[in-house]
């Protein structure tokens, strides 16, 4: 096995190194424990960045969504692709030193909210952590990739919960959380030793059945603040991404994620708080216990979960210095929380907000607009369930005090279920989330896409307001990194990596990923040089479910390292390959639009709104002869389970699936119809319902 001349560095990784932060390296997720993701390297700066080039890429086994950040001791990278592998590289070369495979069964990628990805691994002492799609925490050494220990986190025989979250290690302490509020779980955050993979202590987010007692004052308080019989199913509240450990205070936040379902009419029929959904709260991470708390969004009822990063920081505000939190959670709004006491400070909206007008700054609670809990009827929210910011990682540099946020435009409308079901093991959101229904549905699709943007804000905590932003076409762009040669980097959803000026906003360098980033890249030094690496693949939650089609084949994720004079190219993306469908198997509206429903509550998470895929899950639109010749077998009877394409006949009978069948061909022969139009047909259409779209902008 390959020899790493790291040995006796990766077993010193330690609270005192990740705290220190040194420059060469990239230690922990967030770089160090305040996770500002800020470098003080500049030999790549403002005025050579236009050098950079391709140093090497790596292909991972897999063509899925890539979210890792690498960890970086050095010379040697860390990191996941999908699936869980976890891959050991030479920064200098790219070349595999080792890898790690958990051997995932492919059927539990149904259980993924949001694909099957990972955001990455701990290193501590030696040891390689990660988390596992199966709730599974596993330890490796750094030096081999053996397995040390592996344990598993959550009982997923009876709740389907997921990781994909990065853990974070301090004081010989593994902290986890997880992902299912989607599914209906109750969540909850995890500290394991680290040297042996021992449970030290649970916090659960939010209360169980009283009847079983409560595990602390903190869940009996909670309790108050929930109405009906929340309990049975889950309450939601995942600790599904950040989790951040104060060297400085010695203490633990987390950030908690969505009501299960996200419906709190379902959830707590008589509404309340919901303690301590959508909220940080703060740990003792030595024991779990609570310290405060402070919730973001009351009553959340839109997936406006509070599991965006926390980042640390320090600010004058009105006057006096403050230890704060800063956070741009999926609501909108930033905020500004003082983590000594868990005080509300300030929060201003980054982006179009609709369904609270302001926070009042005496109670620190949103001030609503009624209509957007859709109690009364549907409603068009803006931000939504993707968030105004999702867990793209945002960077800070000291230099300018702006923080660069990968925003994300985003609407959908929300409708209530009236006759909600719990399915085990399936989304139940008590939601229709849909394009807004403007009665034509082609004016919905163009509407969606018109309003549906990104873009890289330069956000000034010290003022609460926008001091630049760079318009992204598409929205889901990767996370940012900021660095002391005055530059930001950032992937975006149509496959470039970029570096911009951090005070102007300025684009002074890009390069063509042949995929699209949600990753946030990093950068180090090895021998002298400065490395930026990113994760090239586009998938997560709305990568699947967008509905994007891709024009070429889709290439391996891979890992890009660039250097001042690299030369490298990556090779042309295979072709894509497109089979005609099938005759459409009826016309009957009936059969149609139940067939939509069924496709929205059962194949969209997956295969993308309106039957097109943004590539790497099939587009069934284009699907080989055999597929609809066999399509029982596989949608009903799990035959390609296997390939993590299970059966659903928990959910569909032979007439359900008749009717997905039905308005799949309906779907796919539209497309067929479509792509033999005249271009100036096409385009003229394109243009018309633009203009339109653009004037509803101003109405919603
Ligand atoms: O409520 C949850 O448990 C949960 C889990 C996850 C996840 O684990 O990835 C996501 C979300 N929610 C979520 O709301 C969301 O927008 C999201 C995006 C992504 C992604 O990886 O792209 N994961 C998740
Ligand atoms: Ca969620």
């Amino acid at each position: 096995s390959p020899v790493l001349t790291t040995e006796a560095d990766v077993a010193q990784i330690n609270t005192q190194a990740i705290a220190e932060n040194a420059p060469g390296n990239w230690l922990s997720y967030g770089k160090d424990y305040r996770e500002q993701r800020y470098s003080e390297l500049k030999h790549i700066n403002k005025d050579n960045v236009a050098d950079l080039g391709l140093a090497w890429s790596f292909d991972t086994d897999f063509n899925r969504g890539l979210e890792a950040t690498p960890i970086v001791v050095d010379g040697v990278l860390y990191l996941t692709g999908n699936w869980n592998v976890v891959y050991a590289l030479d920064a200098r070369s790219g070349k595999l030193l080792w890898k790690y495979d958990p051997q995932i069964p492919r059927e539990w990628a149904k259980m993924a909210c949001c694909d099957v990805v990972n955001r990455g691994v701990a290193v501590y002492e030696g040891k390689v952590i990660t988390g596992t799609l199966n709730a599974r925490l596993i330890a490796l050494d750094a030096k081999t990739g053996d397995k040390l220990w592996d344990v598993s986190t959550a009982d997923t025989k009876t709740y389907p919960y997921t990781i994909t979250g990065a853990p974070r290690v301090a004081k010989g302490l593994v902290f986890i959380g997880n992902g299912g509020a989607e599914y209906g779980v109750r969540g909850y955050v995890s500290a394991f030793d680290v040297n042996t993979g021992e449970l030290r202590w649970r916090f659960y987010t939010v209360p169980g059945n009283p009847a079983d007692g409560f595990e602390n004052e903190a869940m009996a308080k909670a309790a108050e603040t929930w109405t009906g019989e929340w309990w049975k199913q889950g309450g939601g509240g995942t600790v599904w991404d950040s989790i951040v450990y104060d060297d400085e205070l010695d203490q633990l936040y987390i950030g908690v994620g969505n009501g299960s379902p996200w419906n709190q009419k379902i959830r707590s029929p008589d509404g309340g708080d919901n303690l301590y959904l959508s909220s940080i709260v703060a740990l003792n991470p030595e024991t779990g216990e609570y310290l405060w708390h402070y919730q973001e969004t009351p009553g959340e009822t839109w997936d406006f979960t509070a599991t965006q990063q926390i980042m640390l920081a320090e600010m004058e505000f009105e006057g006096e210095p403050r230890k704060v939190i800063w956070h741009a959670p999926k609501n909108g709004f930033f905020f500004i929380i003082d983590r000594e006491t868990g005080e509300f400070l300030s929060a201003e909206p980054i982006t179009t907000v609709n369904w609270a007008t302001h926070y009042d700054k005496e109670t620190g609670r949103p001030v609503e607009i009624e209509a957007a809990r859709y109690l009364d009827g549907p409603h068009v929210v803006r931000p939504s369930s993707m968030g105004a910011h999702n867990w793209q990682a945002m960077s800070y540099s000291p230099e300018t005090g702006y923080v660069y946020i990968p925003l994300i435009k985003a609407l959908f409308e929300y409708k209530d279920v009236e006759d909600y079901m719990h399915h085990w093991g399936h989304y139940n959101i008590g939601v229709y989330l849909s394009q807004p229904s403007v009665g034509d549905p082609m004016l919905a699709q163009h509407l969606t896409k018109t309003l549906t943007t990104g873009a890289l804000l330069a956000w000034d905590p010290k003022t609460q307001t926008a001091a630049w932003e760079v318009p992204h076409k598409l929205t889901w762009n990767g996370g940012t990194l900021a660095t002391a040669g005055g530059l930001v980097f950032q992937g975006t959803a149509d496959g470039k990596m970029q570096a911009y000026d951090a005070q102007s906003g300025n684009k002074l360098w890009q390069s063509d990923t042949r995929v699209g980033v949600m990753a946030p890249p990093v950068t180090y030094e090895v021998d002298g040089e400065q490395f930026v690496t990113v994760l090239v693949g586009w998938g997560g939650a709305f990568g699947l479910i967008a509905g994007m089609e891709q024009s070429t084949g889709v290439p391996p994720s891979r890992v890009l390292t660039y250097r001042l004079g690299g030369t490298g190219e990556l090779p042309a993306n295979p072709e894509k390959i497109r089979f005609d469908p099938p005759p459409r198997l009826t016309e009957d509206e009936a059969v149609l639009s139940k067939g939509r429903d069924l496709y929205y509550a059962f194949c969209a998470a997956c295969h993308g709104t309106e039957v097109i895929s943004n590539g790497a899950v099939p587009d069934l639109r284009h699907l080989p002869p055999v597929f609809h010749e066999q399509f029982n077998a596989i949608v009903l009877d799990g035959i390609m389970s296997k390939a993590g394409m299970v059966g659903f006949r928990d959910v569909l009978d032979e007439e359900s699936a008749y009717a997905v069948h039905a308005y799949i061909l309906e779907r796919a022969n539209l497309d067929l119809e479509s792509r033999s139009q005249a271009e100036w047909w096409k385009n003229f259409k394109n243009w018309f319902y633009t203009q339109i779209a653009k004037l509803m902008n101003l109405l919603l």
